[in-house]
């Protein structure tokens, strides 16, 4: 299935990182993420309830990350690849991970995973 459903630089504040400074505050993560979906039955239908509704995963990314509190940027991506699977039925996806302003003189850094098969 070469179809997909995407959603690009989504900013998503919550507390993130593995020194204890940045146990006390938040952070932007930007998250950009690929989902393999059919979207023939959403195109002959014009019904949402057939699509993969990004704003609905898009909702979902931001409270899975605000629970989650990850250290690392590797445990959100994981987590939140599971959550995509199971709630949401997708059979694949990347998912990218930045973290702004991370590193001096870096305008990113990240992680970049891809789960499952097309
Ligand atoms: N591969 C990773 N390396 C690092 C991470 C991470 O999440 N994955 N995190 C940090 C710190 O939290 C850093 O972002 C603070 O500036 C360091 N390396």
């Amino acid at each position: 299935m070469a179809d997909s459903v995407f959603i690009e630089g989504l900013v998503v504040e919550t507390v993130v990182g593995v020194y204890d400074w940045e146990r006390e505050v938040t952070q932007s993560l930007v998250i950009d993420l690929e989902m393999a979906w059919d979207n023939r039955v959403p195109g002959r239908s014009d019904d949402v309830a057939d699509a993969l509704d990004y704003a609905t995963v898009s909702r979902r990314i931001g409270t899975c990350l605000k629970e989650l509190r990850p250290k690392l940027l590797e445990h959100g991506a994981e987590v939140l690849a599971g959550v995509l699977q199971a709630e949401f039925g997708v059979i694949w996806l990347r998912l990218a991970i930045r973290k702004p302003g991370a590193v001096p003189g870096a305008k990113a850094v990240g992680v970049c995973i891809e789960r499952g098969s097309r």
